[in-house]
């Protein structure tokens, strides 16, 4: 039964696929850790609950996010995409990430070519139905010389990666769950994004995809 949760879902697919000189799919890598990834989401996101932040030109995410770590990214109408230290919609500071959660993205960073890789901050983002992320760069951050590294859950996704420009050919990634995608070095600074979730059900996350975004925010 809960081998189900488990279960490659492509098991063609290499293991382990280079997605450019600084970045690598690592396929159904967590397998275990889903279930207590999944149920330290929902306590974390029960003191910070998941927002629909508010892009600078005064849009709505589709996307639901809430951040652990020194560092939490937000977004309002009025300052754009910053982060802080406090969740602007409780006041507190945000949770510290789960130790677990460090050693194991310790252990995925290495896996990339990234060793040593200690993140101060981890992006919650929820997806439904419908919800997408537009091409972007991942550039809030203050130094560029640590990867991201982002970890898929529950329903599967798209996964848009680009190059160094916003005009720059996109390959289509099919993200499952239990998928994880590094990218940094040379890399850091390309373009992604998630094309529309579509509608379906996940026996761990019911109608949602989750992905944790794990990155260095100060050097
Ligand atoms: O949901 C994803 O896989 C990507 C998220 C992302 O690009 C971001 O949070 O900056
Ligand atoms: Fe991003």
């Amino acid at each position: 039964m809960m081998d189900d949760l488990f279960e490659d879902q492509a098991p063609w697919l290499p293991k382990h696929q280079a997605l450019g000189p600084g970045s690598v799919l690592l396929r159904q890598r967590l397998n275990t850790q889903a279930n207590p990834l999944m149920r330290e989401i929902t306590a974390l996101t029960a003191e910070h609950p998941l927002q629909h932040m508010v892009t600078r030109g005064g849009h709505a995410m589709s996307v639901a996010t809430a951040s652990c770590g020194r560092y939490g990214w937000v977004s309002d109408a009025v300052h754009g995409y910053r982060y802080t230290t406090t969740d602007p919609a409780t006041g507190l500071p945000w949770s510290p990430i789960p130790a677990h959660w460090l050693t194991l993205v310790r252990t995925l960073a290495e896996e990339a070519g990234y060793p040593g890789f200690i993140p101060d901050s981890a992006l919650i983002n929820r997806y439904a139905a419908g919800a997408r992320m537009g091409l972007h760069q991942d550039r809030d951050e203050a130094t560029l010389d640590w990867p991201v590294v982002s970890l898929s859950l529950g329903l599967p996704a798209r996964f848009m990666f680009g190059g160094p420009t916003r005009q720059s050919p996109v390959i289509d990634v099919p993200l499952l769950h239990g998928d994880v995608v590094v990218w940094g070095g040379t890399d850091r600074l390309r373009f992604h994004g998630i094309r529309p979730l579509k509608d379906g059900h996940h026996s761990l996350t019911g109608p949602y995809r989750y992905n944790l975004t794990f990155r260095r925010v100060q050097p």
